[in-house]
């Protein structure tokens, strides 16, 4: 059987562990085939901090990445990630209508981890508009959530399921909404809920600070997981487990910053 062919349309994240960089080494461990159109370079300033710089690619060059993507045969899934501005949002929203794009999975990446405003508010309401009702599932974290929902910061699992049912009603199929390492308790719980279903995902909360890349991973896996066939809530759950396994295997990368380890569900599973 072919290999299925995915698509990341995201940022690069240079350090290796978030952005286009975690999608196509978790497409590669799911024995996908990755394609990546990149929307920003972020950089970030060992001399300040890590202070991130971005560098947005014009709107123009995205389209030509895409144009040369969907030259062949279908993609089987796609993922959004960093996508940077309203254009490149339009764009996108283009593209899937004309590739007649099924398994698209949103990312709403709005902050790097440890920020607390969004980056662009202008895009949220971008991709409310133009991204979630084309969307096969949105994956927010707890402060995306809380953007999209239009809700102060979320606390509680009564919180999530609330936004849950806000973000669905902008026309999405499936939420997951991901509590991970900011809901209080020692589980990392997320959401899965499709309009009348609420199903919980639960793992034991890792003590570690090495979690860069978690969610660009857990996007990418369940993008993965919907290429190969698997339905959302099986997708979801193996996604899950291997971004656990990511989070287990982390480490520091320099004294500011710690990646998850892409390959450690394969490593773990195939040893
Ligand atoms: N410390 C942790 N222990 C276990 N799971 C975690 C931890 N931090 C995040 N996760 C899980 O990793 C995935 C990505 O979540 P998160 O890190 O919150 O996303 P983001 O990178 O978008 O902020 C989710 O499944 C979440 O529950
Ligand atoms: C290009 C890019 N995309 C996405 C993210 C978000 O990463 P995470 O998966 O840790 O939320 C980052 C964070 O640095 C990034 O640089």
């Amino acid at each position: 059987m072919a290999v299925k062919k995915v698509l990341t349309i995201a940022g690069s994240d240079s350090s290796g562990g978030a952005g286009l960089q975690a999608d196509i080494k978790t497409f590669e461990e799911y024995g996908t085939f990755g394609c990546t159109a990149i929307t920003n370079i972020v950089t970030m300033d060992p001399q300040n901090n890590w202070q991130h710089h971005m560098y947005p690619v014009d709107a123009e060059v995205v389209r030509e990445q895409l144009t040369t993507i969907f030259s062949g045969d279908p993609l089987s899934a796609m993922k959004t990630g960093m996508l940077g501005s309203i254009n490149i949002i339009r764009l996108v929203s283009k593209v899937i209508d004309q590739y007649k794009m099924k398994n698209v999975v949103v990312d709403p990446v709005m902050v790097c981890k440890g920020e607390d405003e969004p980056l662009h508010p202008e895009n949220v309401f971008a991709i409310c508009d133009h991204l979630l009702p084309k969307a096969t599932i949105v994956t927010p974290n707890l402060f995306e959530a809380a953007q999209l929902s239009d809700m102060q910061i979320l606390r509680t699992v009564v919180d999530m399921k609330e936004a849950a049912k806000k973000i669905v009603n902008l026309g999405v199929q499936y939420v997951v909404i991901k509590g991970g390492n900011r809901l209080e308790g020692n589980k990392a719980i997320d959401l899965l809920y499709d309009g009348s279903e609420f199903t919980f995902f639960e793992a034991e909360k890792i003590h570690t600070n090495y979690n860069h890349g978690a969610g660009c991973t857990f996007a990418a896996a369940i993008t993965a997981g919907l290429a190969k066939g698997l339905s959302v809530k099986d997708s979801v759950a193996k996604a899950k487990v291997f971004t656990t396994e990511g989070i287990k295997a982390g480490f520091a990368f320099n004294r500011f910053i710690g990646p998850v380890w892409h390959g450690a569900y394969n490593k773990s599973h195939l040893s």
